[in-house]
């Protein structure tokens, strides 16, 4: 069962209206106070139907977009590390296929150097599998891996009944959670890629029959029966789909990019949170800002990036962004298609790197971030932005464990976003770590220009403030831009 959804207090009643008016372009939906609890609301009609909201309309016959998975039997292959790593694998494997909406009925592991080319499992697991399938009445298997198309079908073939890997059963669960017109086709261009090699069934029958009826003539009149038009129609149509789909996520990305880079013009700071899927990202931009994001005990809860202003203590402002979680090896077509989505962290001033204080292993998740980071930052050239390690949850452990952390994370801060503590030190620590404004300005802006001083407050560092007969004599450090803004009042404009 999923747990409520967390309640959060109200949006921050003072509000610098532009500041909010370039946000609110950026995630309108997600305004209201109220919208993480009726994200759960829709998310739990959605399970009702089982992923009806997601089809596809365009592909209708080739059925990519649910796995409608039921009661599941979990299979792992442990090739390396030690037995209680491959267990670990096999619990998020769980957590994985529950928050997909089904129910775990038994797990395997099999131990082996690799996993069988034909059947993932060696043929004696095979057997052992179909046996378990026979007595629990299971209706899919999950495999915890990425399986070749070939694997699934003689798998499927041995078992009788649905074969479904890791990579399927995420991005599923990705379906269930996307929720704007971005994360909609981010999504849907994942499933795509996946699917189109694995596309099989009927089509694949027919292409034999056709084939046959041909008489293997090698080509020509004849050969192209229906069943094989059928099957290379589909494929036409979702190969169709899929340049559209990247068209339409090519011009959404350049929406984002202005949006990014009006942001950066205006000079306010970016942060971004990015860490393990139910780290509690969500929860910690919720402490910090007092937003009312959707915090969900689910995995993959947050798809869509939510920006929020957030304010330093010493009352400098900039954007906190919360972003799709990570897991061990996310399939890599989520990464392609969630690119714009993780590029917002990578473009970011400075990282909040989260991780979960409860978890047995948290080294492991850190690397698992950073490795998928480390890919889409090096493939733009660009360098990591500054990363703060948090470790979250630490309400939830005793004070031993929180030592032996701080031993294995030596850089890390130590909070928890439900109780508060080490909020408000943290609050301190993005603040030091943010560039600071820096251009020194000395200027007497007439009464007119007021919004020049509220700017220089909001933005930069006030050093005094003067009112005279002529306007404000304001001393201050400030960025960039702004300091050009002021320049005509500085007597050397
Ligand atoms: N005990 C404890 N639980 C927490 C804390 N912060 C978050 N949680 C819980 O952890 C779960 C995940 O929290 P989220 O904030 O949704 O995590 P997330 O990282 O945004 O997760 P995704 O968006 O799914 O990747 C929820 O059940 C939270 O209530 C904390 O400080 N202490
Ligand atoms: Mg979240």
């Amino acid at each position: 069962m999923r747990n409520p959804v967390t309640r959060t207090a109200e949006l921050d009643p003072v509000e610098a209206a532009e500041f909010d008016a370039l946000l609110a372009e950026d995630t309108p939906s997600t305004e209201e106070p109220s919208t993480g609890e009726m994200q759960l609301a829709d998310r739990a009609s959605l399970r009702r139907v089982s992923g009806l909201s997601t089809e596809l309309t365009d592909v209708t016959e080739v059925e990519v977009r649910r796995l409608r998975l039921e009661r599941v039997v979990l299979v792992g292959v442990w090739t390396e590390g030690s037995a209680a790593r491959s267990e670990e694998s096999l619990t998020e494997l769980a957590r994985l296929a529950e928050t997909a909406g089904s129910e775990v009925l038994e797990g395997l592991v099999q131990r082996r150097d690799r996993p069988d080319p034909a059947t993932y499992v060696g043929a004696g697991k095979v057997r052992e599998l179909r046996d378990v399938v026979a007595s629990t009445g299971a209706d899919t298997v999950i495999c915890d891996g990425e399986l070749s198309p070939g694997q699934l079908r003689q798998l499927e073939d041995k078992l009788k009944v649905k074969v479904v890997d890791r990579t399927a059963l995420i991005l599923d669960i990705f379906a269930q959670h996307a929720s704007s017109k971005e994360g909609k086709a981010q999504v849907e261009l994942a499933q795509l890629q996946y699917y189109l090699p694995r596309l099989r069934g009927w089509g694949d029958k027919m292409s034999r029959q056709a084939g046959g009826r041909a008489g293997g003539a090698g080509g020509g009149v004849g050969t192209r029966g229906p069943g094989e038009t059928k099957l290379e129609t589909d494929r036409r149509r979702i190969h169709k789909r899929i340049t559209k789909l990247r068209k339409e996520l090519a011009a959404m990305r350049t929406v984002r990019e202005t949006k990014r880079g009006r942001r950066a013009a205006n000079a306010v700071p970016a942060v971004a949170i990015a860490g393990y899927t139910n780290a509690g990202k969500s929860s910690l931009l919720n402490a910090l800002t007092r937003a009312g994001v959707l915090v969900e005990n689910s995995l993959f809860a947050t798809l869509d990036p939510t920006t929020r202003r957030a304010r330093t203590p010493d009352n400098r402002d900039y954007t906190l962004t919360d972003t799709v979680g990570f897991v061990r090896h996310l399939p890599h077509q989520i990464v392609e298609a969630f690119r714009s989505t993780l590029e917002e962290v990578t473009g970011a001033d400075l990282l909040v790197h989260v991780v979960d204080g409860a978890e047995l292993a948290p080294h492991d998740q850190v690397s698992a971030v950073r490795d998928v980071l480390k890919d889409i930052a090096s493939e733009h050239d660009e360098a990591m932005p500054p990363e703060l390690l948090v470790v979250n949850k630490i309400d939830a452990v005793d004070a031993t464990r929180v030592a032996e952390l701080r031993r294995l994370l030596p850089e890390a801060v130590f909070v928890s976003a439900h109780s508060g503590k080490g909020i408000e030190g943290l609050r301190e620590i993005i603040a030091d770590r943010i560039p600071r404004p820096d251009v020194f300005v000395d200027a007497l802006v007439p009464y007119t220009r007021g919004e020049l001083v509220a700017r220089a407050h909001a933005e930069g560092e006030v050093i005094d403030e003067d009112h005279t007969a002529e306007g404000t004599r304001l001393r201050a450090k400030v960025r960039a831009e702004l300091a050009g803004a002021l320049k005509p009042f500085t007597g050397t404009g």
